[in-house]
């Protein structure tokens, strides 16, 4: 077939297509209406319309890839649907989501591929930034580095689950990837050490306040170099001189998305709470945990931070499979409390692991 033919051909599905997605785009905003009209009935006036709904994504998501026989590939087609789902969720509410910034972080990249370019972005200076802009209601939602595959837990954000009463409503995973060298912050230099002592070893290493930062001042500086990811060389117009310098191969850094509350259960979810123990009591940990054996319930991390209020004195933090609204989890919850001094739920998600890093 000749050009023109072709041409034409692709302009009448673009018609269609133009047409099909405002016929989405209706529907999403009846959805959301029937969402806020859902809420009233409730009589909770502290209630948040929620318009993101990690569960369903993860299901339309899912569907889109089962459906799909090419020649578009899944991921071409995931980025398309990400983004008309970013326009959907703009349609029925102003969202405003704060991250851990500035502009350019592996944080706000991770913010970009879970919520699309249709919703707001505000850059904190620091995680407890991101954490007080969505317990004070400046921002719709937040996101938030947990925890690297290998440098592990960002313990920043495990201490402001101490004391905040957010919410986790989601996860994502981003692959760390094109790192640099000399400028960088000190979880990228933790994560790339390995390779600098071969690759770099005479060359000194600056720490800066983030991965952001550190390109900045590479950009600015003749014959110097950053570790950072590939959306700093864009921002400020890098040669990538060398990629995946990760002592990993499998460098992936999870993120929370934190919001007033978390979402109904799907079938595939994952909990996060923190619990408190009376330390003088000898097996008071052994007790806590033998709760989830007992219950047949899986424990995916485990991790500990000072109480920040007694000295010697330790948060527990676990996650596990399963939702807290969940039968056999809402009971493990209610026995686990008779062990411990206090136990927070910070929140239940659609896990969102991929299957490679199973
Ligand atoms: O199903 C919903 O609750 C919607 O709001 C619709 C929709 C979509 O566009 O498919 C939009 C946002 C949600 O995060 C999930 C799905």
């Amino acid at each position: 077939m000749e050009l023109p033919k072709l041409r034409q051909e692709i302009d009448n599905i673009d018609t269609k297509l133009v047409n099909l997605l405002n016929e989405r785009a209706r529907v999403s905003l009846n959805i959301g209406k029937a969402k806020k009209e859902a809420n009233n009935v409730s009589e909770d006036e502290e209630k948040e319309t929620h318009v993101y709904i990690p569960g369903r994504e993860k299901q339309v998501f899912e569907k889109l890839q089962r459906l799909n026989y090419g020649p578009l590939t899944s991921d071409s087609l995931c980025a398309i649907y990400r983004e008309i789902m970013s326009a959907s969720i703009s349609l029925q509410k102003e969202v405003s989501i704060s991250y851990y910034g500035p502009e350019g972080t592996n944080t706000h990249q991770a913010a970009r591929e879970k919520f699309g370019e249709s919703v707001h972005y505000v850059p904190q200076l620091n995680i407890s930034d991101v954490f007080d802009a969505v317990e004070h209601g400046r921002s719709t939602y937040g996101i938030v580095p947990f925890e690297n595959s290998t440098f592990g837990s960002v313990v920043e954000t495990l201490d402001c689950f101490i004391s905040s009463k957010v919410q986790i409503r989601a996860e994502t995973y981003l692959q760390i990837s094109t790192l640099k060298r000399v400028y960088s912050h000190p979880q990228a230099f933790g994560q790339c050490q390995k390779w600098l002592d071969v690759n770099l070893k005479t060359v000194e290493r600056v720490e800066a306040g983030s991965t952001s930062q550190a390109a900045r001042c590479a950009a600015t500086e003749p014959n110097a170099a950053a570790i950072a990811n590939i959306s700093c060389a864009q921002l400020y117009e890098l040669d990538i001189l060398e990629r995946n310098i990760e002592d990993s191969q499998y460098n992936v850094t999870r993120f929370f998305v934190i919001g007033t509350s978390s979402d109904a259960p799907t079938h595939d979810d994952k909990t996060f709470i923190q619990f408190t123990l009376d330390h003088r009591q000898p097996g008071a940990l052994c007790d806590a945990l033998k709760v989830f054996k007992d219950y047949h319930i899986n424990l995916t991390k485990i991790d500990s931070r000072p109480s920040l209020v007694r000295p010697w004195h330790y948060v527990f933090f676990i996650e596990f499979n399963g939702h807290k609204d969940q039968e056999d989890v809402k009971k493990a919850l209610n026995e686990l409390d008779q062990y411990c001094l206090n136990v927070v739920v910070l929140g239940s998600y659609p896990n969102q692991k991929p299957e490679n890093l199973n």
